[in-house]
Protein backbone atom coordinates (compact mmCIF):
# COMPACT_ATOMS: atom_id res chain seq x y z
CA UNK A 1 0.00 0.00 0.00
CA UNK A 2 1.23 3.52 -0.90
CA UNK A 3 2.72 5.34 2.59
CA UNK A 4 1.33 8.93 3.07
CA UNK A 5 3.79 11.29 2.69
CA UNK A 6 5.45 13.23 5.65
CA UNK A 7 3.19 15.40 6.21
CA UNK A 8 3.78 19.06 6.34
CA UNK A 9 4.16 20.95 9.32
CA UNK A 10 1.32 21.40 11.34
CA UNK A 11 -1.04 24.05 9.68
CA UNK A 12 -2.06 27.18 12.19
CA UNK A 13 -5.62 26.76 13.35
CA UNK A 14 -7.80 28.26 15.50
CA UNK A 15 -6.17 26.84 18.26
CA UNK A 16 -2.36 26.98 17.32
CA UNK A 17 -1.19 29.89 15.29
CA UNK A 18 2.78 29.52 15.56
CA UNK A 19 4.81 32.11 14.06
CA UNK A 20 5.80 30.16 11.00
CA UNK A 21 2.79 28.36 10.59
CA UNK A 22 1.06 31.78 10.44
CA UNK A 23 3.27 33.26 7.99
CA UNK A 24 3.42 29.80 5.63
CA UNK A 25 -0.26 30.43 5.87
CA UNK A 26 0.01 34.20 5.17
CA UNK A 27 1.84 33.17 2.02
CA UNK A 28 -0.15 30.92 0.54
CA UNK A 29 -3.26 32.90 1.10
CA UNK A 30 -1.46 36.17 -0.66
CA UNK A 31 -0.68 33.81 -3.67
CA UNK A 32 -3.91 32.52 -3.69
CA UNK A 33 -5.49 36.26 -3.07
CA UNK A 34 -3.74 37.30 -6.17
CA UNK A 35 -4.24 34.10 -8.25
CA UNK A 36 -7.93 35.12 -7.43
CA UNK A 37 -7.14 38.73 -8.28
CA UNK A 38 -5.44 37.80 -11.77
CA UNK A 39 -8.60 35.98 -12.41
CA UNK A 40 -10.85 38.54 -11.46
CA UNK A 41 -9.51 41.18 -13.60
CA UNK A 42 -9.05 38.47 -16.52
CA UNK A 43 -12.48 38.00 -16.74
CA UNK A 44 -15.67 39.36 -17.34
CA UNK A 45 -17.12 39.37 -14.26
CA UNK A 46 -19.78 41.33 -14.77
CA UNK A 47 -21.12 38.42 -16.25
CA UNK A 48 -21.11 36.53 -12.77
CA UNK A 49 -22.73 39.07 -11.37
CA UNK A 50 -22.49 36.74 -8.11
CA UNK A 51 -24.40 39.01 -5.24
CA UNK A 52 -23.28 40.09 -2.00
CA UNK A 53 -25.32 39.57 0.82
CA UNK A 54 -25.76 40.33 4.19
CA UNK A 55 -24.73 37.41 6.61
CA UNK A 56 -25.28 36.37 9.91
CA UNK A 57 -22.66 35.26 11.93
CA UNK A 58 -21.99 32.00 12.38
CA UNK A 59 -24.52 30.32 14.79
CA UNK A 60 -26.40 33.76 15.63
CA UNK A 61 -29.67 33.30 17.17
CA UNK A 62 -28.58 30.19 18.47
CA UNK A 63 -28.36 28.64 22.34
CA UNK A 64 -25.40 30.40 23.47
CA UNK A 65 -22.66 27.78 24.22
CA UNK A 66 -20.03 28.43 21.47
CA UNK A 67 -16.86 30.27 21.73
CA UNK A 68 -16.32 33.72 20.70
CA UNK A 69 -15.61 33.03 16.44
CA UNK A 70 -11.61 32.78 15.82
CA UNK A 71 -10.50 34.83 13.10
CA UNK A 72 -11.28 33.62 9.46
CA UNK A 73 -8.05 31.45 8.75
CA UNK A 74 -9.14 32.52 5.00
CA UNK A 75 -8.90 36.24 5.19
CA UNK A 76 -8.26 36.94 1.62
CA UNK A 77 -9.14 34.29 -0.65
CA UNK A 78 -12.91 35.28 -0.85
CA UNK A 79 -14.30 38.67 -0.31
CA UNK A 80 -16.78 38.85 2.77
CA UNK A 81 -20.52 38.35 2.38
CA UNK A 82 -19.90 36.62 -0.63
CA UNK A 83 -23.18 34.72 -1.65
CA UNK A 84 -23.38 32.14 -4.72
CA UNK A 85 -27.04 32.07 -5.90
CA UNK A 86 -29.70 33.68 -8.67
CA UNK A 87 -31.43 36.70 -8.47
CA UNK A 88 -29.38 38.91 -5.89
CA UNK A 89 -28.48 42.32 -6.69
CA UNK A 90 -25.36 42.57 -8.26
CA UNK A 91 -21.86 42.53 -6.04
CA UNK A 92 -19.12 45.47 -5.68
CA UNK A 93 -16.70 42.61 -5.74
CA UNK A 94 -16.32 39.75 -7.80
CA UNK A 95 -16.58 36.77 -5.10
CA UNK A 96 -15.78 32.87 -5.38
CA UNK A 97 -17.60 32.89 -8.61
CA UNK A 98 -14.66 34.67 -9.93
CA UNK A 99 -12.64 31.19 -9.22
CA UNK A 100 -14.67 29.61 -11.47
CA UNK A 101 -13.45 30.99 -14.03
CA UNK A 102 -10.19 29.30 -13.55
CA UNK A 103 -10.29 26.82 -16.43
CA UNK A 104 -12.12 29.70 -18.48
CA UNK A 105 -11.70 29.85 -22.57
CA UNK A 106 -8.77 27.63 -21.98
CA UNK A 107 -7.93 24.89 -24.79
CA UNK A 108 -9.32 21.76 -23.63
CA UNK A 109 -6.67 19.53 -22.54
CA UNK A 110 -5.71 16.19 -23.87
CA UNK A 111 -8.62 13.83 -23.46
CA UNK A 112 -8.15 11.76 -20.79
CA UNK A 113 -10.43 8.98 -19.78
CA UNK A 114 -13.93 9.14 -19.11
CA UNK A 115 -15.76 9.99 -15.71
CA UNK A 116 -14.32 8.56 -12.82
CA UNK A 117 -11.17 6.85 -12.73
CA UNK A 118 -11.90 5.09 -10.06
CA UNK A 119 -15.11 3.84 -11.36
CA UNK A 120 -16.24 3.33 -8.72
CA UNK A 121 -19.55 4.69 -9.33
CA UNK A 122 -22.32 4.93 -6.80
CA UNK A 123 -25.93 3.37 -6.42
CA UNK A 124 -29.37 4.76 -4.99
CA UNK A 125 -30.49 4.11 -2.10
CA UNK A 126 -29.96 7.73 -1.18
CA UNK A 127 -32.88 9.07 -0.06
CA UNK A 128 -32.31 12.91 -0.67
CA UNK A 129 -31.62 12.54 -4.33
CA UNK A 130 -35.48 13.78 -5.50
CA UNK A 131 -34.69 16.47 -3.16
CA UNK A 132 -30.84 17.51 -4.50
CA UNK A 133 -30.41 20.68 -5.62
CA UNK A 134 -31.50 19.81 -9.60
CA UNK A 135 -33.99 22.15 -9.18
CA UNK A 136 -32.33 25.64 -7.78
CA UNK A 137 -35.45 27.05 -6.66
CA UNK A 138 -34.73 30.27 -4.25
CA UNK A 139 -34.79 29.20 -0.45
CA UNK A 140 -35.67 30.34 2.43
CA UNK A 141 -33.01 32.61 4.84
CA UNK A 142 -32.92 29.36 7.39
CA UNK A 143 -31.71 27.40 4.20
CA UNK A 144 -28.96 29.53 3.69
CA UNK A 145 -25.41 28.30 5.37
CA UNK A 146 -22.25 30.47 6.29
CA UNK A 147 -18.78 29.58 4.91
CA UNK A 148 -15.82 30.85 5.81
CA UNK A 149 -17.45 34.28 5.62
CA UNK A 150 -19.91 34.02 2.70
CA UNK A 151 -23.25 32.58 2.17
CA UNK A 152 -23.91 30.06 0.44
CA UNK A 153 -27.21 28.37 -0.76
CA UNK A 154 -28.21 25.17 0.94
CA UNK A 155 -30.32 22.58 -0.08
CA UNK A 156 -33.10 22.60 2.09
CA UNK A 157 -32.66 18.81 2.36
CA UNK A 158 -29.34 18.37 1.63
CA UNK A 159 -28.92 14.66 2.37
CA UNK A 160 -27.03 11.79 1.79
CA UNK A 161 -28.28 7.85 2.44
CA UNK A 162 -31.22 6.63 3.87
CA UNK A 163 -28.86 3.67 4.67
CA UNK A 164 -32.36 2.03 3.32
CA UNK A 165 -29.68 -1.15 2.26
CA UNK A 166 -28.50 -1.17 5.95
CA UNK A 167 -32.22 -1.80 7.62
CA UNK A 168 -33.18 -4.75 9.28
CA UNK A 169 -29.60 -6.26 8.19
CA UNK A 170 -27.47 -5.49 10.51
CA UNK A 171 -25.18 -7.45 12.48
CA UNK A 172 -22.74 -6.07 15.45
CA UNK A 173 -23.75 -3.55 17.50
CA UNK A 174 -26.28 -0.77 15.62
CA UNK A 175 -29.96 0.31 15.84
CA UNK A 176 -31.93 1.77 13.20
CA UNK A 177 -31.88 4.79 14.50
CA UNK A 178 -35.38 6.31 15.38
CA UNK A 179 -37.26 3.42 14.88
CA UNK A 180 -35.92 0.94 16.97
CA UNK A 181 -35.18 2.60 19.98
CA UNK A 182 -32.06 1.55 20.60
CA UNK A 183 -33.04 -2.31 20.13
CA UNK A 184 -29.69 -4.23 18.71
CA UNK A 185 -30.39 -5.91 15.28
CA UNK A 186 -29.96 -9.25 13.91
CA UNK A 187 -27.29 -10.53 14.85
CA UNK A 188 -26.15 -8.72 17.91
CA UNK A 189 -23.09 -9.34 19.83
CA UNK A 190 -23.61 -6.41 22.20
CA UNK A 191 -26.49 -7.46 24.98
CA UNK A 192 -29.35 -4.50 24.98
CA UNK A 193 -28.50 -2.81 28.77
CA UNK A 194 -26.88 0.12 29.22
CA UNK A 195 -27.60 3.86 28.86
CA UNK A 196 -28.72 5.75 26.01
CA UNK A 197 -26.23 8.53 25.80
CA UNK A 198 -25.42 11.53 23.40
CA UNK A 199 -22.64 10.95 20.89
CA UNK A 200 -18.92 11.68 21.83
CA UNK A 201 -17.94 11.20 18.39
CA UNK A 202 -19.74 12.20 14.98
CA UNK A 203 -18.58 11.68 11.37
CA UNK A 204 -19.72 14.53 10.21
CA UNK A 205 -18.79 14.49 6.05
CA UNK A 206 -18.64 14.56 3.45
CA UNK A 207 -21.13 13.21 1.18
CA UNK A 208 -20.19 10.46 -0.98
CA UNK A 209 -16.91 10.34 0.71
CA UNK A 210 -16.79 6.55 2.07
CA UNK A 211 -18.87 7.68 5.36
CA UNK A 212 -20.96 4.60 5.53
CA UNK A 213 -17.93 2.64 5.09
CA UNK A 214 -16.20 4.05 8.06
CA UNK A 215 -19.05 3.96 9.98
CA UNK A 216 -19.46 0.09 9.26
CA UNK A 217 -15.98 -0.85 9.73
CA UNK A 218 -15.55 1.18 13.17
CA UNK A 219 -18.57 -0.51 15.10
CA UNK A 220 -17.07 -3.56 13.99
CA UNK A 221 -15.43 -2.05 17.48
CA UNK A 222 -16.68 -3.83 20.70
CA UNK A 223 -16.28 -0.27 22.33
CA UNK A 224 -18.13 1.40 19.35
CA UNK A 225 -21.90 1.64 19.23
CA UNK A 226 -23.77 3.60 16.33
CA UNK A 227 -26.98 4.19 14.80
CA UNK A 228 -28.15 2.74 11.89
CA UNK A 229 -29.48 5.91 9.88
CA UNK A 230 -28.57 9.28 9.70
CA UNK A 231 -30.60 10.97 13.00
CA UNK A 232 -29.94 14.46 10.65
CA UNK A 233 -30.65 16.30 14.38
CA UNK A 234 -27.90 19.39 14.02
CA UNK A 235 -29.39 20.00 10.58
CA UNK A 236 -32.93 19.33 10.29
CA UNK A 237 -34.00 17.79 13.64
CA UNK A 238 -32.66 19.96 16.21
CA UNK A 239 -35.74 21.67 17.79
CA UNK A 240 -36.75 18.14 18.61
CA UNK A 241 -34.32 18.47 21.44
CA UNK A 242 -31.16 16.48 22.83
CA UNK A 243 -33.68 14.14 25.04
CA UNK A 244 -34.93 12.65 21.41
CA UNK A 245 -31.64 12.80 20.12
CA UNK A 246 -29.95 10.53 23.00
CA UNK A 247 -33.31 8.18 22.50
CA UNK A 248 -32.20 7.72 18.95
CA UNK A 249 -29.09 6.43 19.70
CA UNK A 250 -28.09 3.18 20.98
CA UNK A 251 -27.89 2.00 24.76
CA UNK A 252 -23.87 1.87 25.98
CA UNK A 253 -22.13 0.33 28.26
CA UNK A 254 -19.49 2.17 30.77
CA UNK A 255 -16.80 2.72 28.52
CA UNK A 256 -18.53 2.49 25.00
CA UNK A 257 -18.36 5.11 22.36
CA UNK A 258 -21.90 6.07 21.12
CA UNK A 259 -20.94 7.20 16.99
CA UNK A 260 -23.31 8.47 14.50
CA UNK A 261 -22.60 9.84 11.12
CA UNK A 262 -24.54 12.55 9.12
CA UNK A 263 -22.56 14.06 6.34
CA UNK A 264 -24.18 17.09 5.33
CA UNK A 265 -23.49 18.43 9.19
CA UNK A 266 -20.11 19.59 7.22
CA UNK A 267 -21.99 22.36 5.49
CA UNK A 268 -24.59 23.16 7.49
CA UNK A 269 -23.62 26.36 9.14
CA UNK A 270 -25.50 25.77 12.29
CA UNK A 271 -23.85 22.27 12.93
CA UNK A 272 -20.62 23.19 14.64
CA UNK A 273 -21.91 25.72 17.43
CA UNK A 274 -24.78 23.21 18.07
CA UNK A 275 -22.36 20.57 18.39
CA UNK A 276 -20.34 22.60 20.70
CA UNK A 277 -23.10 23.54 22.94
CA UNK A 278 -24.01 20.09 23.22
CA UNK A 279 -20.57 18.62 24.09
CA UNK A 280 -17.40 20.68 23.17
CA UNK A 281 -15.16 17.59 23.47
CA UNK A 282 -17.23 15.77 20.64
CA UNK A 283 -14.31 14.51 18.30
CA UNK A 284 -15.46 14.83 14.78
CA UNK A 285 -14.19 13.02 12.03
CA UNK A 286 -14.49 14.07 8.33
CA UNK A 287 -14.30 11.39 5.32
CA UNK A 288 -12.69 13.59 2.26
CA UNK A 289 -12.59 12.09 -1.20
CA UNK A 290 -11.75 14.33 -4.56
CA UNK A 291 -14.21 16.75 -5.17
CA UNK A 292 -14.58 16.37 -9.08
CA UNK A 293 -15.42 12.70 -8.13
CA UNK A 294 -17.84 13.41 -5.08
CA UNK A 295 -19.75 15.84 -7.31
CA UNK A 296 -19.91 13.06 -9.55
CA UNK A 297 -20.66 10.31 -7.19
CA UNK A 298 -23.10 12.98 -5.83
CA UNK A 299 -24.76 13.45 -9.50
CA UNK A 300 -24.92 9.82 -9.79
CA UNK A 301 -26.71 9.26 -6.93
CA UNK A 302 -29.31 11.94 -7.66
CA UNK A 303 -29.81 10.62 -11.41
CA UNK A 304 -29.82 7.12 -9.98
CA UNK A 305 -33.06 8.55 -8.64
CA UNK A 306 -34.55 11.02 -11.01
CA UNK A 307 -32.75 10.21 -14.83
CA UNK A 308 -34.63 12.78 -15.98
CA UNK A 309 -32.24 15.46 -14.41
CA UNK A 310 -29.73 17.23 -16.68
CA UNK A 311 -26.44 16.19 -17.50
CA UNK A 312 -23.59 16.87 -15.37
CA UNK A 313 -22.20 18.96 -17.78
CA UNK A 314 -25.18 21.37 -18.03
CA UNK A 315 -25.16 21.10 -14.28
CA UNK A 316 -21.69 22.78 -13.20
CA UNK A 317 -21.83 25.30 -15.72
CA UNK A 318 -23.54 28.78 -15.40
CA UNK A 319 -22.09 28.81 -18.81
CA UNK A 320 -20.13 26.62 -20.21
CA UNK A 321 -19.07 29.11 -23.18
CA UNK A 322 -17.74 31.20 -20.77
CA UNK A 323 -16.40 28.23 -17.94
CA UNK A 324 -18.26 29.36 -15.49
CA UNK A 325 -18.67 26.76 -13.09
CA UNK A 326 -21.89 27.01 -11.12
CA UNK A 327 -20.41 26.68 -7.47
CA UNK A 328 -24.28 27.07 -6.31
CA UNK A 329 -24.58 23.83 -7.13
CA UNK A 330 -24.49 21.66 -3.93
CA UNK A 331 -22.61 19.09 -5.73
CA UNK A 332 -20.25 21.48 -6.63
CA UNK A 333 -20.24 23.62 -3.81
CA UNK A 334 -19.87 20.54 -1.24
CA UNK A 335 -16.57 20.14 -2.11
CA UNK A 336 -15.25 23.47 -1.45
CA UNK A 337 -13.45 21.84 1.65
CA UNK A 338 -11.46 24.69 2.64
CA UNK A 339 -14.26 26.69 3.12
CA UNK A 340 -16.62 24.33 5.45
CA UNK A 341 -13.61 23.15 7.57
CA UNK A 342 -13.42 27.44 8.29
CA UNK A 343 -16.53 27.26 10.20
CA UNK A 344 -15.90 24.25 12.33
CA UNK A 345 -12.48 26.32 12.97
CA UNK A 346 -14.41 28.84 14.60
CA UNK A 347 -15.84 26.31 17.21
CA UNK A 348 -13.24 22.98 17.09
CA UNK A 349 -9.79 22.72 17.64
CA UNK A 350 -8.05 21.14 14.08
CA UNK A 351 -6.95 18.35 17.13
CA UNK A 352 -10.41 17.44 17.35
CA UNK A 353 -10.88 16.93 13.96
CA UNK A 354 -9.92 13.57 12.22
CA UNK A 355 -9.58 13.60 8.09
CA UNK A 356 -9.99 10.31 6.73
CA UNK A 357 -8.65 10.08 3.00
CA UNK A 358 -12.14 8.58 1.38
CA UNK A 359 -9.51 7.14 -1.19
CA UNK A 360 -7.36 5.22 1.25
CA UNK A 361 -10.34 3.78 2.96
CA UNK A 362 -10.96 1.80 -0.47
CA UNK A 363 -7.31 1.08 -1.00
CA UNK A 364 -5.91 0.27 2.83
CA UNK A 365 -8.82 0.00 4.85
CA UNK A 366 -7.17 -1.24 7.94
CA UNK A 367 -4.88 1.64 7.78
CA UNK A 368 -7.23 4.35 7.93
CA UNK A 369 -9.18 2.24 10.28
CA UNK A 370 -5.88 2.22 12.47
CA UNK A 371 -6.02 6.10 12.63
CA UNK A 372 -9.34 5.89 13.13
CA UNK A 373 -8.85 4.14 16.86
CA UNK A 374 -6.24 6.01 17.70
CA UNK A 375 -8.30 9.50 17.39
CA UNK A 376 -11.13 8.03 19.11
CA UNK A 377 -8.62 6.45 22.17
CA UNK A 378 -9.45 2.93 21.27
CA UNK A 379 -7.92 -0.25 21.19
CA UNK A 380 -6.51 -1.10 17.32
CA UNK A 381 -9.01 -3.79 17.23
CA UNK A 382 -10.25 -3.28 14.08
CA UNK A 383 -7.10 -4.26 11.76
CA UNK A 384 -6.55 -6.22 8.42
CA UNK A 385 -8.24 -9.24 9.51
CA UNK A 386 -11.28 -7.87 9.50
CA UNK A 387 -11.20 -6.78 5.87
CA UNK A 388 -11.32 -8.48 2.16
CA UNK A 389 -11.20 -7.13 -1.48
CA UNK A 390 -14.51 -8.19 -2.52
CA UNK A 391 -13.80 -8.49 -6.87
CA UNK A 392 -17.58 -8.56 -7.16
CA UNK A 393 -18.11 -5.37 -5.38
CA UNK A 394 -14.82 -3.92 -6.49
CA UNK A 395 -14.45 -2.18 -3.15
CA UNK A 396 -13.55 -4.06 0.41
CA UNK A 397 -15.75 -5.42 2.49
CA UNK A 398 -16.05 -6.86 6.02
CA UNK A 399 -15.78 -10.08 6.72
CA UNK A 400 -18.47 -12.17 7.38
CA UNK A 401 -18.74 -12.05 11.77
CA UNK A 402 -18.98 -15.78 13.31
CA UNK A 403 -22.21 -15.31 14.04
CA UNK A 404 -23.94 -14.41 11.04
CA UNK A 405 -23.84 -15.18 7.16
CA UNK A 406 -25.20 -11.96 6.69
CA UNK A 407 -23.36 -10.03 3.63
CA UNK A 408 -20.69 -7.44 4.85
CA UNK A 409 -20.05 -5.72 1.80
CA UNK A 410 -21.90 -2.10 1.43
CA UNK A 411 -25.25 -2.50 -0.39
CA UNK A 412 -26.01 -1.63 -4.39
CA UNK A 413 -25.98 2.40 -3.18
CA UNK A 414 -22.24 2.13 -2.85
CA UNK A 415 -20.24 1.72 -5.62
CA UNK A 416 -22.35 1.98 -8.42
CA UNK A 417 -20.89 2.98 -11.84
CA UNK A 418 -20.40 6.79 -12.65
CA UNK A 419 -21.36 8.47 -16.28
CA UNK A 420 -18.98 9.03 -18.27
CA UNK A 421 -18.19 12.81 -18.12
CA UNK A 422 -16.59 15.33 -20.92
CA UNK A 423 -12.76 15.23 -19.79
CA UNK A 424 -12.76 19.27 -20.40
CA UNK A 425 -15.39 19.40 -18.06
CA UNK A 426 -13.58 17.28 -15.33
CA UNK A 427 -10.21 19.26 -16.58
CA UNK A 428 -12.43 22.49 -14.99
CA UNK A 429 -13.40 21.12 -12.37
CA UNK A 430 -9.88 20.62 -11.23
CA UNK A 431 -8.02 23.62 -12.01
CA UNK A 432 -11.90 24.96 -10.11
CA UNK A 433 -11.14 23.52 -7.04
CA UNK A 434 -7.24 23.25 -7.31
CA UNK A 435 -6.72 26.34 -4.81
CA UNK A 436 -9.36 25.27 -2.43
CA UNK A 437 -7.29 22.01 -2.48
CA UNK A 438 -4.27 23.68 -1.49
CA UNK A 439 -5.30 25.59 1.00
CA UNK A 440 -7.56 22.56 2.46
CA UNK A 441 -3.87 20.66 2.47
CA UNK A 442 -2.59 23.67 4.58
CA UNK A 443 -5.17 24.10 6.86
CA UNK A 444 -5.48 20.24 7.36
CA UNK A 445 -1.42 19.10 7.56
CA UNK A 446 -2.55 16.92 5.35
CA UNK A 447 -2.01 16.26 1.28
CA UNK A 448 -4.82 14.27 0.17
CA UNK A 449 -2.93 14.65 -3.19
CA UNK A 450 -5.90 15.25 -5.48
CA UNK A 451 -3.96 17.34 -7.76
CA UNK A 452 -2.06 14.01 -8.98
CA UNK A 453 -4.94 13.70 -10.75
CA UNK A 454 -4.10 10.27 -12.69
CA UNK A 455 -6.67 9.35 -9.92
CA UNK A 456 -9.46 11.06 -11.33
CA UNK A 457 -9.13 10.18 -14.57
N1 LIG B 1 -15.94 -0.54 1.20
C1 LIG B 1 -16.66 0.25 0.42
N2 LIG B 1 -17.72 -0.25 -0.25
C2 LIG B 1 -18.45 0.56 -1.05
N3 LIG B 1 -18.21 1.88 -1.21
C3 LIG B 1 -17.17 2.41 -0.56
C4 LIG B 1 -16.36 1.63 0.27
N4 LIG B 1 -15.42 2.42 0.77
C5 LIG B 1 -15.62 3.63 0.28
N5 LIG B 1 -16.68 3.63 -0.53
C6 LIG B 1 -17.17 4.80 -1.22
O1 LIG B 1 -18.22 5.35 -0.45
C7 LIG B 1 -18.93 6.18 -1.34
C8 LIG B 1 -20.25 6.57 -0.72
O2 LIG B 1 -19.95 7.47 0.28
P1 LIG B 1 -20.89 7.68 1.53
O3 LIG B 1 -21.09 6.39 2.22
O4 LIG B 1 -20.30 8.78 2.33
O5 LIG B 1 -22.21 8.14 0.84
S1 LIG B 1 -23.42 8.85 1.54
O6 LIG B 1 -23.08 10.26 1.69
O7 LIG B 1 -23.68 8.21 2.82
O8 LIG B 1 -24.53 8.66 0.61
C9 LIG B 1 -19.03 5.38 -2.59
O9 LIG B 1 -19.11 6.28 -3.65
P2 LIG B 1 -19.55 5.81 -5.09
O10 LIG B 1 -18.50 4.85 -5.53
O11 LIG B 1 -19.56 7.03 -5.89
O12 LIG B 1 -20.86 5.13 -4.93
C10 LIG B 1 -17.75 4.55 -2.58
O13 LIG B 1 -16.81 4.99 -3.50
Amino acid sequence: MAQWPAPPPPPPTASSKGPPARKLLFMCTLSLSVTYLCYSLMSCYSSLQFPLALQEPPGAGEPSGGPPPSPPLLPSLLPPRVQLGPSRPPPPLPSLGALANASRREPPDSPQAPGDHWGLGSSGGEGAANRDAWIRTPLAPTEMITVQSGLFERDPHESSTTDEELTGRRGGNSTSGGGEKGAPGPGTTTPDYGEKKLPQALIIGVKKGGTRALLEAIRVHPDVRAVGVEPHFFDRNYEKGLEWYRNVMPKTLEGQITMEKTPSYFVTNEAPKRIHSMAKDTKLIVVVRNPVTRAISDYTQTLSKKPEIPTFEVLAFKNRTLGLIDASWSAIRIGIYALHLENWLQYFPLSQILFVSGERLIVDPAGEMAKVQDFLGLKRVVTEKHFYFNKTKGFPCLKKPEDSSAPRCLGKSKGRTHPRIDPDVIHRLRKFYRPFNVMFYQMTGQDFQWEQEESDK
